[in-house]
């Protein structure tokens, strides 16, 4: 790659990045003291969570965090949120996450390529509000544009369930089970498959087609469960609602 366009490449990441950090900060002003959070788990939502330490050391806030991920969980001590979990808070005030794709419309997402999507929905199917934060380069006409639909499974005979998911769908889809040539292993010591669907008609059906399968835990497509979303772009940052 010539260095032009590497600069070029470094200068479009750089400027996601941004626009990822100010949906993120915009989210956080949401929260309010004594809040219950959901905290989620991917680049922007390390954004979300670095902004909220922020909003704990600088104002004195104060909130219990519940991660979707060890790796939020990580981040979430190192910048002094306190945690909790169901045990004490079975209800959360709000979740707050990113997204691999968004809906236009009804807001239906699709989630986990970091792998977290199961206790994400957990948590967003815990929370009163649920609000999803993105760049505008994650807004879809159709689920599985840009995304395959992650689908955790547990270990033990994951390749029955491969076989199955792969008769799901109007036409079916190419499950992939290796990311970076390895195997991908949730926090939860499930599996994931990457499903890739050539179109998606009706998320519904293949939501259920998909849970139908013995053996798989959730997928990645979260159906009614946005409460709203805060798309940035170059014009700022706008909310979205279903
Ligand atoms: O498992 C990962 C999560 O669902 C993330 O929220 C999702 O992949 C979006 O991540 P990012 O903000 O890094 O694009």
């Amino acid at each position: 790659m010539s260095s032009d366009l590497e600069t070029d490449k470094a200068r479009d990441v750089a400027a996601i990045e941004r626009l990822k950090d100010q949906a993120a900060r915009e989210a956080v002003r949401y929260i309010e003291d004594g809040m219950v959070v959901g905290l989620g788990t991917g680049s922007t939502a390390r954004f979300m969570i670095q902004a909220l330490g922020e909003r704990v050391r600088d104002e004195g806030l104060r909130v219990w965090g519940l991660p979707t991920s060890e790796a939020s969980t990580m981040q979430a001590r190192e910048v002094g949120i306190p945690l909790t979990n169901f045990a004490a808070h079975p209800e959360l005030d709000i979740a707050i996450d990113g997204a691999d794709e968004v809906l236009n419309g009804t807001l239906f997402l699709v989630k986990g390529l970091g792998g977290a999507l199961l206790r994400e929905k957990i948590v967003a199917s815990a929370a009163k509000r649920f609000v999803v934060i993105v760049d505008e380069s994650k807004l879809v006409d159709h689920l599985g544009t840009k995304a395959p639909i992650p689908v955790e499974v547990v270990s033990w005979g994951w390749e029955r369930a491969v076989h199955l998911l792969n008769k799901t769908g109007s036409i079916g889809c190419k499950p992939r089970m290796h990311r970076d040539g390895t195997l991908f292993v949730t926090d939860n010591g499930n599996m994931i498959i990457d499903c890739h669907y050539p179109s998606i008609e009706d998320p519904h059906a293949l939501s259920e087609a998909i849970y139908d399968i013995v053996g798989v835990v959730d997928h990645g497509m979260f159906l009614n469960l946005t409460s709203e979303v805060l798309v940035a772009g170059h014009g700022g940052v706008r909310r979205m609602v279903p």
